[in-house]
């Protein structure tokens, strides 16, 4: 078993509430299924938003779906000119058997052009 780090964003359609937490639903439950990750082997789930979604904090999303005893933590990602606005980004270090190549890191909706080289 080795301790490995889980990447993933999503693009949210607006800063409001429910759009947020059904976005960062969708991201959390995709990198936990396609990695086959139980809340067990989460040590820590880092998110981010870009400067522009301030209406929630992603970490309720995580908590409803069953991280209560997860240590989570949102910041607010870098506010690069040209970075793509309204985007929740996530890193998971899990515990793992999978060797870091096949590592599934979920890219969805419009942030899949943040990393073509690594989304799913
Ligand atoms: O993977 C992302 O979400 C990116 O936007 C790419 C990238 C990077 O350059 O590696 C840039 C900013 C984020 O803080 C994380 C990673």
């Amino acid at each position: 078993m080795a301790v490995r780090a889980v990447r993933g964003a999503v693009q949210v359609d607006a800063d409001e509430r429910e759009l947020i937490l059904e976005a960062t639903t969708e991201l959390v439950s995709a990198v936990m299924q396609r990695n086959e990750l139980t809340t067990d082997d989460v040590i820590s789930v880092l998110f981010t938003t870009t400067s522009d979604l301030t209406a929630e904090f992603p970490a309720l999303a995580a908590r409803k779906l069953g991280f209560t005893d997860v240590p989570l933590m949102c910041a607010g990602e870098i506010a690069v000119p040209h970075g793509l606005p309204r985007v929740v980004r996530l890193m998971a270090h899990v515990e793992t058997d999978r060797p870091k190549s096949e590592l599934q890191h979920v890219y969805l909706r419009g942030a899949q052009a943040l990393r073509l080289d690594i989304a799913q």
